[in-house]
């Protein structure tokens, strides 16, 4: 082995993003090689480290309002970190009224472009757009043929939302019988699936779940069929089939005028996702968050006087990080045991905050809330900085009690807040739309003003009395169900509740109902996971009973 004196440093340049990167990125060569063979040892290691970068080439239209289309794509991508270049099939007029004008490029140039994309740049993904002609579907067939890439993505656009013609009635064989097979997703609008079916109606998710099978008749591997249109759908749905099952998508419907570009949108992050590696289905949820987020941070753009407004891909740029840090998406089952801490009993029992956390998580809780009323701050914003990675490692939600600042300075999933807490519409506002928030409600009211602020689920209690909270009133079970019954956001319960008396609780069989939250029954024990285990396993025969029908009581 060569001794460190025979070695010389040889940094190579190589992408890199941290100066720590480019550190574990210096190569040690022997200095007994001749220099020839150094410099090939280093160009054959610089291949070899080469990074690629994820490519999408996009074929679509130009759209002089910049919200659609080539200039959409071009924006998703860069936006989820991809390289996007373009092969451009028509030159549209338009803006936020609608279409003026479109000008075709000649077949020919088309194909042009094509050539001179895909023999020379390793284009991993094509995503099309706006397809003018049949001519253009086969020059597009023909050259894939030619330059095979890792997944095409279709969108097949036909109708601006404005409801002006962007392809030919003709373009609908072209891709029946031509484009769908190679592809690896198609994700046509209502419209559009419609369209490709001969007219059909759809007009509910179950109508959007047979489309979907249809279409994959044609040959693509996937289908989604996006339901932004469907009239009296109160959240946005989109059904995604894989030739094996159908999958309901939910999102939130945006109240904006701004949406022009966002199917052009999704298929480009898809695409993007898929030039990352990313599987199928997981592309797909992302493209969706995506553009659900996107679509909150642009509702207060105005821009033309048309009917449907742009919206900002490169939002990102602008919000803080921990606004828009992918954090855990909020899954109603989360709450199923909902672990609040005291730093009280933490001290009382001689224990740290963290090792109270991990012993939790441990013993099956499946959300965990830093309740700390006297804590200094910095200290606060130090715990639930620890107690975050914790969490994190064990991707279990942590949300924090009343503190927005902290929970923005330690990048947390979520708070809680009660009715004498920051307003729920302003802690939204301030933690962004992919946050968790949680709202204390004892009557249908507040329940009711919860779902409006934007509040991912509401706390519910005291259900029993309680000496963890002062001067808490008890609302009983009766209470409980009241609120769950008038909301449609999920409910924990919270108060009194231990091993005792969990039963009553989950067994009401209120379907929002989803756990309990409790505090001394974990907290204020010797063994919190010993306790934490037991509290799961009698959440989790009630659970098992009330599904099989039985309420135990
Ligand atoms: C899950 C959950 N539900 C209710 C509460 C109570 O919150 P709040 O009413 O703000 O009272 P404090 O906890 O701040 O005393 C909660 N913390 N968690
Ligand atoms: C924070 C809170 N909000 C309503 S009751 C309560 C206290 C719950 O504590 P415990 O689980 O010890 O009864
Ligand atoms: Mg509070």
């Amino acid at each position: 082995m060569a001794s460190s004196s025979s070695l010389i440093l040889q940094p190579l340049i190589l992408p890199s993003t941290t100066p720590r990167a480019a550190f574990s990125r210096l190569v040690f060569l022997p200095r007994s090689l001749s220099p020839r063979l150094r410099a090939v040892s280093l160009s054959t290691i610089a291949m070899a480290l080469r990074t690629k970068f994820p490519h999408v080439l996009t074929v679509a239209g130009s759209d002089s309002g910049g919200g659609a289309g080539i200039q959409a794509d071009i924006k998703a991508c860069g936006a989820m970190g991809v390289y996007c270049s373009s092969v451009i099939t028509a030159v549209t007029a338009q803006n936020t009224v609608g279409v003026q004008g479109v000008h075709p490029v000649p077949e020919a140039f088309i194909e042009e472009q094509l050539n001179s994309v895909l023999s020379d740049m390793e284009v991993d993904v094509v995503k099309t757009g706006m397809l003018p002609s049949p001519g253009v579907i086969k020059v597009l067939c023909d050259s894939l043929k030619r330059f095979p890439v890792k997944a095409l993505v279709v969108d097949p656009v036909m109708v601006s939302t404005s409801g002006d013609t962007l392809s030919s009635p003709s373009t609908l064989s072209g891709y029946r019988d031509d484009l769908f097979g190679m592809a690896d997703i198609v994700t046509p609008n209502l419209k559009e699936a419609s369209a490709l079916l001969g007219g059909m109606q759809l007009q509910t998710v179950s109508d959007m779940s047979l489309a979907a099978k249809s279409i994959h008749k044609f040959g693509p591997k996937n289908v989604l069929v996006k339901g932004g249109d469907l009239s009296g759908s109160s959240d946005a749905v989109d059904v995604f089939f894989d030739g094996e099952t159908c999958y309901e998508l939910h999102g939130s419907r945006v109240q904006t005028r701004n949406t022009h570009g966002t199917g052009c949108t999704l298929a480009s992050c898809i695409a993007a996702e898929l030039s990352k590696g990313s599987p199928m289905l997981e592309a797909v949820k992302a493209a969706k968050a995506f553009v659900e987020n996107a679509l909150h941070y642009s509702k207060s753009i105005e821009l033309g006087s048309g009917p449907q407004g742009p919206f900002d891909h490169l939002f990102r740029l602008k919000s803080p990080p921990y606004n828009v840090a992918p954090g855990l998406k909020f899954q109603p089952d989360d709450l199923f045991l909902y672990a609040v801490t005291d730093s009280g009993m933490n001290s009382k029992w001689g224990r740290s905050m963290t090792d109270a956390v991990e012993a939790v998580i441990k013993g099956g809780a499946t959300i965990v809330q830093l309740r700390e009323k006297h804590m200094e701050t910095r200290e606060f914003v130090e715990t639930a900085t620890a107690c975050m990675e914790i969490c994190r490692l064990h991707k279990i939600p942590l949300l924090i009690n009343d503190r927005v600042d902290v929970a923005l300075a330690c990048n947390a999933d979520g708070v809680h807040v009660g009715q004498s807490d920051m307003q729920a519409r302003t802690v939204r506002a301030l933690l962004g739309p992919g946050k968790i928030i949680g709202v204390s409600c004892k009557t249908i009211a507040q329940a009711e003003q919860a779902w409006m602020d934007g509040a991912d689920y509401i706390g519910c209690g005291g259900v029993f009395p309680t000496s963890t909270k002062k001067d808490n009133t008890t609302i009983g079970l009766e209470g409980l169900k009241e609120v769950c019954l008038a909301s449609k956001l999920p409910v924990v319960a919270i108060g009194g509740i231990g091993i005792g008396n969990a039963n009553l609780v989950l067994g009401t069989g209120v379907k929002n109902l989803k756990g309990v939250a409790v505090v001394s029954a974990l907290f204020d024990r010797e063994s919190m996971e010993g306790e934490t285990k037991k509290l799961r396993s009698v959440l989790e025969r009630v659970l098992s009973n009330v599904s099989e029908g039985t309420v135990v009581l």
